[in-house]
């Protein structure tokens, strides 16, 4: 039976982060002509979202200053018509306020909101990366050993208010099944509306792994609590990425590439650019015979302000 004309996945690229340090990688966009530049290309590639943080452009560091989105921003949405995504993460060492500043400030369409506390171990890394052109970078690492990225309720009701007044939609990030039932609880007291648009976390040390098993466990507990008012993404962490990416292509979901969450294009290749990852997502999807959303579409799929 000739499979029907492709279903439309959205594909999130997340370009730079506050995970990754310079010193990991020489393709890891840190001044603002690289994060433009790198948003763009992901976008001709075929990224339907952008999701964006910024940095300090001298020493890498993350940063949620409104004037260095301001550095960027602008150029990225007269480039692509691509949803623009802003961070409300920051990094795990910011403060809620602080975090909060970009999303409040720009009302992007769509900014992330992480659903739960937890250890967010990034040390680790510590066995791949040695040599750091700047102190913060091994500091930001060895630190996550007593780490808690703070996301309590007040925190996201907080978070929730804030955005929702200027339209902004979420990409709600769950990185636990504990995370979920967090967001069917702020579904219950109406703070947000369908279709929730679940990026579901895999591979993050004090988050659930990357286990096949890992992701139909979410998944399944997503269609129980959501049914069909949610549009289910994923991310896998490292070297999951593509692994989790074709799991969500053949369970019907959709993806999230980007050196954000991933610096590699393959066994010890790093990527040379966000497009490379874009790219080989896209050749997953339509090898599957299913086809990457437009904007367009993807505004209609989540509903956005447009
Ligand atoms: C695992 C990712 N760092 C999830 C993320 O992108 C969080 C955010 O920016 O709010
Ligand atoms: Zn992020």
């Amino acid at each position: 039976m000739a499979s029907k004309s492709g279903r439309k996945v959205i594909v999130t690229c997340a370009v730079t982060g506050a995970i990754h340090t310079p010193s990991m990688s020489p393709h890891l966009p840190v001044t603002p002509d690289e994060i433009a530049e790198n948003a763009i290309a992901a976008a001709e590639a075929g990224a339907t979202v952008i999701h964006l943080h910024a940095r300090d452009p001298q020493t890498g560091r993350p940063t949620q200053d409104p004037a260095a989105f301001q550095q960027f921003l602008p150029r990225i949405k007269q480039n692509t018509a691509a949803v623009i995504n802003l961070t409300t993460g920051g990094s795990p060492h910011m403060t809620i306020e602080e975090r909060l500043r970009p999303a409040s400030h720009f009302k992007p369409e769509v900014a992330s909101l992480n659903m739960g506390s937890m250890n967010f171990g990034l040390f680790p890394m510590l066995d791949r990366f040695q040599t750091f052109q700047h102190e913060w970078e091994r500091q930001h690492l060895e630190n996550s050993r007593d780490l808690v990225f703070k996301n309590t309720f007040k925190d996201i009701e907080h978070i929730l208010k804030t955005c929702s007044g200027n339209g902004t939609r979420f990409e709600f990030e769950c990185y636990d099944i504990s995370h979920l039932y967090n967001l069917a609880h702020f579904l219950d007291r109406k703070l947000v509306t369908p279709p929730l648009f679940v990026q579901s976390v895999f591979g993050i040390l004090g988050g659930i792994g990357p286990h096949p098993e890992d992701v139909m466990h979410m998944k399944r507990t997503a269609d129980r609590l959501f049914g069909d008012q949610y549009v289910w993404s994923v991310l896998g962490a490292g070297r999951n990425q593509m692994p989790v990416a074709s799991m969500s292509l053949a369970l019907g979901g959709n993806v999230r590439v980007g050196l954000e969450d991933s610096l590699w294009a393959g066994p010890g290749r790093l990527a040379t650019s966000n497009a490379e990852q874009v790219r080989i997502v896209r050749s997953l999807i339509e090898g599957l015979s299913l086809e990457v959303a437009t904007p367009e579409e993807a505004r209609a799929m989540l509903s956005l302000k447009g």
